[in-house]
């Protein structure tokens, strides 16, 4: 076994002395072996030392030294081989298929950021060649270039073990842009955290990186992962999971005497709208692809389809009668950790207890262990007085929301937080009305889809991930897809600089050959 409950720390590998964390078996609960020990402040430091010294040197190595860095923790995540998958399985509860696509994903988002690296447009080059003789006033010699924001602490997300935390998105858009990583691993993957970290560490030495580039701690408290935040050389934060993780991180960030952006994931119920003649010619066949995307991973997905909302109709009643037909056959699910199956219980049960809410559909009851599907039903009215029935239920529940008409529909759009995506169920004949919801909807989400559901996001040059307050905590970004890259970059200007003191990007004659906006044309000039 090479999982020896470790964590990294630049080149060096040590048990953290701080506390004693465990992995569980999600399934039996039984706790896995070894024992991982939270980092100390003096691992802390060191961290962040070594991160802030590797800054300058990671960041000017050559585009294509850092597309062969990402593109070495891909295969060397590859060849971690099954013992990666087995632990993976163990300590989510999530099946074998879940997780090898997921190691998928993970190693062709690393892939994916080594081609944006190579192109090098994300740097977002711009000359503006000097006019000497311009009157009234000449203009001055202007280059400008994107570069990276320095050291960057990553939470890992407990739903994503792979592709949302040590090695996935966060980091691989981080380490893209040039930024040191330090991660902090969530303690419900520690083995996996430890492997994947492992094949991380070794892409650094591998390369002949500055050691600094990559660390990753263990925290058996919040203390670490707030003293990441707080710590002065990090200079911007990953995140995903829940909105009061998210928000206490946005205070400390913001709290700081140089605050920095906090790129949080956080709670999104991603509104499904189910439009009168799509419901009407094939409400069942969307009430079971529903809950087939209700129940994926045990709903433990940010982007999980949580509140449906359509006018009164027969088409609806079809539409509740496909999806309960269908999650009357789901089996209960294990769910990540004891605590997200506690706090999904204690959501589902205040629901269910709110005087005007209705169970219409259940899944199948698998005891105190699992996680037991649920569809609730709510008049628009009740819905848009009780505040409450919008926070996030993290698992397999969602709430269908009967309104009267389409005024009705607006106002519990106006309602809503802001979210990951929006979905739309429409024939031809809805395009109209569906039309004239759409400029509302794109104030809500950053992603809206039509007949299909949130889960399962493509990560593509195209992909928004992201949308506004609680989704995330800057709407203004993506944290999947090749757009994510730009949250760790910021433009830098340089003013009539000497060709000798320039970054080679901007010289004269384009000596990387990159694509760059000269006197306002975009060309390889
Ligand atoms: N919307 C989404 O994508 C997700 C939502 N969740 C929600 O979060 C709940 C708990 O799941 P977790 O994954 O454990 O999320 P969490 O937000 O509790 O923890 C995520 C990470 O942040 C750290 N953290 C949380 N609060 C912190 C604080 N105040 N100071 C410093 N560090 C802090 C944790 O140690 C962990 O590493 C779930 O039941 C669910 O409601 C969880 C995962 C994804
Ligand atoms: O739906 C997906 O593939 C990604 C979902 C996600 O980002 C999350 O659950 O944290």
């Amino acid at each position: 076994m090479t999982i020896q409950g470790q964590q990294f720390i630049g080149e060096t590998a040590v048990k953290g002395a701080n506390g004693e964390i465990f992995g569980f078996d999600a399934a039996s609960g039984e706790k896995l072996q070894p024992s991982f020990g939270g980092a100390t402040k003096d691992d802390l430091e060191r961290a962040c030392a070594l991160a802030d010294a590797a800054f300058d040197t990671y960041r000017e190595t050559s585009l294509e030294e850092r597309a062969l860095f990402l593109e070495a923790i891909a295969d060397n995540i590859m060849a971690l081989g099954d013992e990666l998958v087995e632990r993976c399985c163990a300590e989510s509860g999530l099946p074998r298929a879940r997780v090898e696509g997921e190691r998928g994903r993970t190693v062709g988002q690393l892939k994916l950021f080594a081609g944006v690296v190579r192109d090098g447009g994300f740097l977002e080059l711009r000359l503006d060649p000097a006019l000497p003789d311009r009157k009234p006033l000449p203009r001055p010699d202007l280059r400008l270039r994107k570069i990276p924001l320095g050291p960057v602490a990553v939470f890992g997300a407990s739903n994503f073990p792979l592709a949302f935390s040590v090695a996935g998105g966060d980091t691989a858009s981080a380490l893209a842009a040039g930024c040191p990583v330090i991660g902090k691993a969530h303690s419900a993957h520690p083995g996996t955290a430890e492997l994947v970290g492992r094949a991380v560490q070794k892409a650094v030495k591998d390369r002949g990186l500055p050691e600094g580039t990559f660390s990753l701690l263990f925290d058996s408290g919040r203390e670490i992962g707030q003293g990441l935040v707080a710590d002065r050389r990090v200079r911007a934060v990953g995140f995903t999971g829940s909105r009061g993780g998210g928000t206490a991180l946005m205070r400390i960030a913001a709290g700081r005497e140089q605050p920095i952006p906090v790129y949080a994931e956080m709670s999104s119920i991603n509104p499904v709208f189910l439009f009168p003649s799509a419901v009407k010619n094939r409400g069942e066949a969307i009430g079971k692809a529903f809950a087939a995307s209700l129940t994926l991973g045990a709903g433990q997905f940010c982007t999980n389809p949580g509140l449906v909302i359509a006018v009164e109709s027969e088409g609806l009643d079809s539409f509740v009668k496909g999806a309960a037909e269908a999650l009357s056959g789901m089996p209960a699910a294990v769910m990540l950790t004891r605590g997200i199956l506690d706090a999904y219980r204690k959501g589902v049960d205040a629901v269910a207890g709110h005087a005007a809410v209705a169970e219409v559909a259940a899944g199948q009851d698998g005891g105190a262990s699992r996680g037991q599907a649920k569809l609730f039903a709510v008049k628009a009215e009740d819905f848009l007085a009780a505040r409450e029935l919008q926070d996030e239920i993290f698992g397999a529940a969602s709430l269908v929301v009967r309104c009267r008409d389409e005024a009705e529909v607006a106002k519990v759009i106006e309602s809503l937080e802001g979210q990951l995506t929006v979905s739309l169920h429409i024939d031809e004949a809805d395009h109209a009305a569906a039309k004239a919801i759409l400029p509302k909807l794109e104030r809500v989400a950053g992603r809206l889809l039509v007949n299909n559901f949130g889960t399962g996001v493509e990560v593509a040059h195209a992909m928004v991930h992201g949308g506004p307050f609680p989704s995330t905590s800057d709407g203004r970004s993506t944290s999947v897809g090749s757009l994510a890259i730009d949250r760790f970059l910021r433009p830098v200007c340089y003013q009539d600089m000497p060709a000798a003191l320039q970054p080679e990007a901007l010289r004269d004659g384009n000596p990387l050959k990159l694509f760059r906006r000269v006197d306002g044309v975009m060309g390889q000039n």
